[in-house]
């Protein structure tokens, strides 16, 4: 049996009522066409093309027409000779104001040889003391007074979250470069920090330079 030929064909009959409700519905749609000069005639859509209501413009004109059982009409309101060409240029819209707030510049400083932070991560490892506390506990409070005082080569302090950190041997290894970390010498960093990369675990990555735990009572005298 051929089976290319066998083919089973369905009648589905028109709903012929049905059109005929859908075509009055629709017969008294109008279709309004405004053109780009709307600037021209004091644009109270917003500068939307497409809005409920006629225009009231006197030198709109309007088309009518039939296709099938369709009828519409169409309302131009351009006035095309009447008005002089820098009228007639398309009208700009209001410029829109943008709430994304702009991001911050992170610059990465390309790292020297042998300072990348796996080389820093073999240093925690093998240096016995990068925090300088030669034998002195890491647990005890710090002032802010006595961290304004560490500002020197090889004794360079800053407070993070609270803790105090000597970052001196980190400097040469800190993605974000020398000058950067070198802002933070003496002060609290955290919130410079939280700045440019709240997510970096600097707490790991120090943990061999803490110095102490900063000493945040009040003194009252
Ligand atoms: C004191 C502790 C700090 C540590 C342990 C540290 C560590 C890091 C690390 C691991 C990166 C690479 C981040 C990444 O790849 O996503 C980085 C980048 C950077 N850091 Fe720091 N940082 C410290 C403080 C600061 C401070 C206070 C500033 C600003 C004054 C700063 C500015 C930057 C900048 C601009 C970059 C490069 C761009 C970026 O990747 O975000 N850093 N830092």
């Amino acid at each position: 049996m051929d089976s290319d030929n066998d083919f089973t064909f369905c009648q589905v009959s028109t709903p012929v009522e049905e059109t005929n409700e859908l075509v009055s519905e629709i017969a008294d749609i109008s279709i309004k066409e405004e053109s780009s000069n709307v600037s021209s005639s004091k644009n109270s859509n917003g500068g939307f093309l497409w809005k409920d209501g006629l225009p009231n413009d006197s030198s709109s004109s309007k088309k009518e027409g039939t296709v099938g059982s369709l009828s519409f009409s169409v309302i131009s309101t351009s006035t095309e000779s009447t008005q002089s060409d820098a009228n007639n240029l398309p009208q700009k819209l209001p410029e829109q104001k943008s709430s994304v707030k702009k991001p911050t510049v992170r610059a990465k400083v390309p790292f020297e040889k042998g300072y990348s932070q796996m080389d820093w991560l073999k240093l925690t490892r093998t240096h016995p003391d990068l925090a300088g506390l030669k034998g002195q506990s890491n647990r005890r409070l710090i002032s802010m007074d006595e961290v304004r005082k560490h500002k020197l080569e090889g004794e360079m302090w800053t407070v993070l979250k609270g803790r105090v950190y000597n970052v001196s041997p980190y400097m040469k290894f800190h993605p974000g470069g020398v000058d950067m970390l070198m802002k933070t010498v003496g002060k609290d960093c955290t919130s410079l920090f939280n700045k440019y990369h709240a997510w970096v675990n600097a707490e790991f990555l120090l943990e061999k330079c803490l110095v102490g735990t900063l000493d945040e009572r009040v003194i009252i005298q």
